[in-house]
């Protein structure tokens, strides 16, 4: 599990770090990181360092004084290093003197025989002739997008960024891009990664992200933001174990679908089949569809003659009427964990008689989009989707996923993980319904709620990117639909225990 802290715990740590470490090196440490970081894209991309062209673009903070200090690095390896200063009234004087006396360049942004845009020769010329970027612009004290000078340098940028800290422009607590921003090749961060590593567009703007240890740890305290990686994810995934049968495995029910539209149960109750070994139960007027796709799902046309289950996953396709109530009261009564979606989430928001249907202590999953968010939470969702979800969460007291290309999973405690695949191969009609099933047979397994979110989360991207052959955003990979999406579960389950195991 990965920690994510907000730029004040960052600073916090850091200056109780400085009581033990003296500030200017700390700062060498950073810089050095990026100057390794720096050489290993040079490398990659031409095939060594020496002679290569690097350009810094330094700000007037610490992040432009970690550049600085990082050029001085990469002289010794026998780069050509050109400073741009954006403010050179304010570039951090250490670092200059460092590059001073490693023989870098140092030139102004705005400097002697500006062009049209009020880019200075030299400062366009080393830009525009980089074989590597350093992008030391703004870091943990960024406000805004890219003011106009550091835009018009960042767009001229041809060769790949290696990001200082966190990519310019971007929020670092919310990761909302608003502007111009820097796109890093890679983004190396110090001490804990920060929520716009891991959030929404910034998250993508921070390319890969290196984290670098600069003897923070003991100071971090409870990170604000937890991601899973694949190990964790497989360690937990229930498999069979040799003294499991089919009922100890936990059984699910699936409530979902009507006769006119079929799919959602269908998908819903294919995902808890592909998820356990459990026993899937499937109560709605689809039984019939259910039976003939997935002959190993016990199939009943009404939700009363279910049978026994330990989870319910509820709401795909069942409408918003008075059949669609009835169901829901069936199963928030039931006292059982309830993975509600969709039109459960519609009927709980119309109707709040129906949380007094809930057993007060039974485990309950909300997994809305955007605008079955807003008619939970009652307000248009802004950028700050981690506050938003907490919120939710803490009001109905229940697990809140939040979907969107960076899934938010907040629990009623305020703890939060969320899922970024830097890939949007699960945006396609159906997902959501599989993402259903997958929770709740995760939760008729016995894995805890939020645990169980984020489990589902992970593989459900995992197997979309696995069904498309796709990678990134920009990457290779094919459209798929929902149901190659469900039959990329499996792999993508293999892959995720393959890495606990290894
Ligand atoms: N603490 C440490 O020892 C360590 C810290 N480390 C490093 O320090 C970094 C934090 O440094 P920092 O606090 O000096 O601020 P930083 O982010 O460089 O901003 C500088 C100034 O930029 C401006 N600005 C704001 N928004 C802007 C925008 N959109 N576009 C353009 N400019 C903008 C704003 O100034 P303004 O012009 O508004 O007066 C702001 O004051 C941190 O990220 C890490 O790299 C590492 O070395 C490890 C040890
Ligand atoms: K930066």
């Amino acid at each position: 599990m990965q920690g994510v802290w907000t730029p004040d715990q960052i600073r916090a740590a850091e200056q109780r770090l400085f009581t033990r470490t003296p500030e200017p090196a700390v700062m060498r440490r950073a810089a050095f990181a990026v100057a390794v970081q720096t050489a290993q894209v040079l490398t990659e991309q031409t095939g060594g360092v020496a002679g290569r062209r690097v350009v810094l673009l330094v700000g007037g903070g610490n992040n432009g004084g970690d550049a600085l200090w990082a050029g001085a690095f990469l002289r010794r390896r026998g780069a050509a290093v050109t400073a741009v200063l954006l403010s050179p009234d304010k570039a951090h004087p250490a670092g200059l003197t460092a590059l001073r006396r490693a023989r870098g360049r140092i030139v102004e942004a705005t400097g002697a025989s500006p062009d049209t845009a009020g880019i200075g020769a030299a400062a366009a010329d080393a830009v525009e002739g980089a074989d590597a970027v350093v992008d030391g612009i703004v870091g943990l004290a960024a406000r805004g997008p890219l003011r106009p000078v550091a835009a018009e340098l960042v767009r001229r940028v041809t060769a790949p960024i290696v990001a200082v800290d966190l990519p310019s422009g971007v929020d670092p607590v919310t990761g909302a891009v608003e502007g111009a921003a820097v796109q890093a090749e890679v983004t190396v961060t110090f001490g804990g990664r920060k929520p716009c590593h891991v959030l929404g567009r910034a998250a993508v703007r921070s390319g890969d992200v290196q984290l670098v240890d600069i003897g923070l740890d003991d100071d971090l305290g409870e990170p604000e933001l937890r991601v899973l990686e694949a190990a964790d994810v497989g360690e937990r995934w229930p498999v069979p174990r040799p003294e499991d049968d089919k009922y100890s495995q936990g059984v699910i029910g699936v409530a979902a679908g009507s006769a006119t539209y079929p799919g959602a149960a269908v998908l819903a109750a294919g995902a808890a089949v592909r998820t356990t070994s459990g026993m899937v139960r499937y109560a709605g007027p689809a039984a019939d569809v259910v039976r003939a796709h997935w002959p190993e799902v016990i199939a009943t046309g009404s939700i009363t003659d279910a049978g026994r289950v330990q989870a319910w996953a509820v709401g795909p396709g069942i409408g918003t009427g008075s059949s669609g109530r009835d169901v829901m009261l069936h199963v928030l009564r039931s006292g059982h964990p309830v993975c509600a979606d969709a039109d459960a989430i519609t009927l709980l928001a119309k109707d709040p008689s129906l949380w007094d249907a809930r057993e007060p202590d039974a485990p309950l999953v909300l997994t809305p989009h955007a605008g079955e968010f807003t008619r939970l939470s009652g307000d248009e969702l802004g950028i700050d989707r981690v506050g938003a979800a907490r919120e939710v969460a803490a009001r109905y007291d229940a697990v809140v996923l939040l979907k969107g290309n960076t899934t938010v999973i907040a629990a009623p405690d305020g703890r939060v993980l969320v899922n970024d695949s830097h890939h949007a191969w699960p945006s396609t009609a159906g997902s959501g319904d599989v993402l259903t099933g997958m929770i709740g047979a995760l939760l008729a397994s016995g894995v805890d709620a939020w645990e169980a979110c984020g489990y589902a989360s992970h593989v459900h991207s995992r197997a979309a990117a696995l069904a498309a052959r796709g990678t990134g955003g920009h990457g290779v990979g094919a459209p798929i639909g929902a149901s190659a999406l469900l039959a990329g579960v499996p792999e993508a389950i293999r892959t995720v225990r393959a890495a606990a195991l290894a």
